[in-house]
């Protein structure tokens, strides 16, 4: 790759996520083979595991030894429950895994820590990712695990790391631990309804990242547990579907319906000319198929209640748009990720297309459709 603007951060950047799924792949077969207590409800009902804490308590003290102990960091996850009394056997477990990581930093041409860290170290490592954003300076944007709920079930996550700088994103990094290399193979998966425990290294998984203006995307896949990660590592271009006939689009939408109303989108489907199926994927894997050419469409339509997050966004969006692809709102308007935590002032939902006729037709189907929605 090119040395240019951010290109020192991006270096950094695709190696901590790939450290991050090295951890989730280790977490996630555990959790599974022996459904143990690594799960939590958190106060909103959602889950939250052993990963989600101990990728973002990876991810700070990385970003921090690498970057600059000053750098401001926005995170899905806080200490609350973790630092409990009753959370005590957890918090262990998550300063194990923690360790764990980082002492394989160099295989990752990264530096860890000289000793292990302590259970503080690692709280404040999670702590210390509570920035808030906004539309000045510089703020990473991390989602420690995305799609909770994917990954406990063995399925679909991936973690996201963004870089936003006066309020653009200008780094994008999708590691996705379960995403097969291969071309397809997400659909060909979830056809099979597979579950990529017992998943070949080198076929499944990968991390797919950009920079901003660059016009292109890449991806590499996961490296095997007895190799070191090599830059750019085998790393390949990525680039979005050239289908622009509504009737032969593969449209992708969030697993849950509490997350997206599925009928709005079938009737916007229906409008648009969309003839197949939906593609129904957990997490930002969903952006992650469109810039890969797998899926032309991503539409996202939550409740007019639910404010979406910046760290569910930031990476998938720039990845789309810098693969080739469009994404907006779904009244047409490019997303705001310089106010904060949140995608504030977004109509509607969220619409990512592999091209501009398809993202048009779109966005008008969206008009015909939504006086008969009760979003
Ligand atoms: N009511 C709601 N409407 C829309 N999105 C929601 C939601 N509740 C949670 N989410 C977000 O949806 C994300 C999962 O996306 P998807 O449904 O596409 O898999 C969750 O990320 P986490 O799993 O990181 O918490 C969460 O941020
Ligand atoms: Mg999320």
């Amino acid at each position: 790759m090119e040395n240019d603007e951010f290109s020192e951060e991006l270096n950094v950047a695709v190696r901590v996520v790939h450290m991050a799924c090295s951890l989730c792949e280790k977490v996630q077969k555990q959790l599974i083979s022996t459904n143990s207590d690594q799960v939590r409800s958190k106060d909103d009902d959602s889950l939250v595991t052993v990963a989600d804490w101990s990728v973002q308590a990876t991810v700070g003290w990385m970003l921090a030894k690498a970057l600059g102990s000053h750098i401001s960091i926005v995170a899905e996850e806080d200490t609350k429950s973790l630092s409990r009394p009753e959370s005590s056997s957890l918090l262990a477990r998550v300063v194990d895994v923690v360790n764990e990581c980082l002492a394989e930093a160099t295989r990752f041409g990264l530096q860890g820590p000289d000793n292990v860290l302590s259970a503080s170290q690692v709280l404040d490592a999670i702590s210390r990712c509570s920035s808030i954003g906004g539309h000045t300076g510089r703020h990473w944007v991390l989602d420690p695990v995305d799609g909770t709920l994917g990954f406990v079930r063995g399925d679909q996550y991936a973690v996201a790391l963004a870089m936003i700088d006066g309020g653009d994103v200008k780094i994008g990094v999708l590691g996705c631990p379960n995403y097969p290399v291969k071309d397809d193979g997400l659909k060909k998966y979830s056809q099979q309804n597979l579950i990529l425990l017992n998943k070949p290294s080198g076929e499944v998984g990968c991390v797919m990242y950009t920079r901003k203006g660059s016009r292109k995307a890449w991806m590499q896949p996961l490296i095997h547990r007895d190799e070191t990660l090599e830059w750019p590592n085998s790393a390949k271009l990525i680039r979005v579907s050239s289908i622009s006939n509504p009737a032969l689009a593969t449209f992708c939408e969030p697993v849950e319906k509490s997350n997206s109303d599925h009928s709005f989108a079938a009737g916007v489907a229906c409008n648009a000319g969309l003839r197949k199926k939906p593609l129904r994927v957990y997490s930002m894997v969903k952006y992650a198929a469109i810039a890969r050419g797998e899926a032309e469409i991503y539409m996202r339509f939550a409740s007019s209640s639910y404010k979406e997050k910046i760290w569910d966004h930031a990476a998938g969006v720039l990845l789309v748009q810098e693969a080739g692809g469009v994404v907006t709102d779904a009244g047409g308007h490019s997303l705001d990720f310089s106010k904060g935590i949140y995608l504030e002032g977004l109509d509607r939902g969220i619409i990512a297309c592999s091209g501009r006729q398809l993202h048009e037709k779109l966005i008008g189907a969206v008009y015909a459709s939504w006086e008969s929605s009760n979003l």
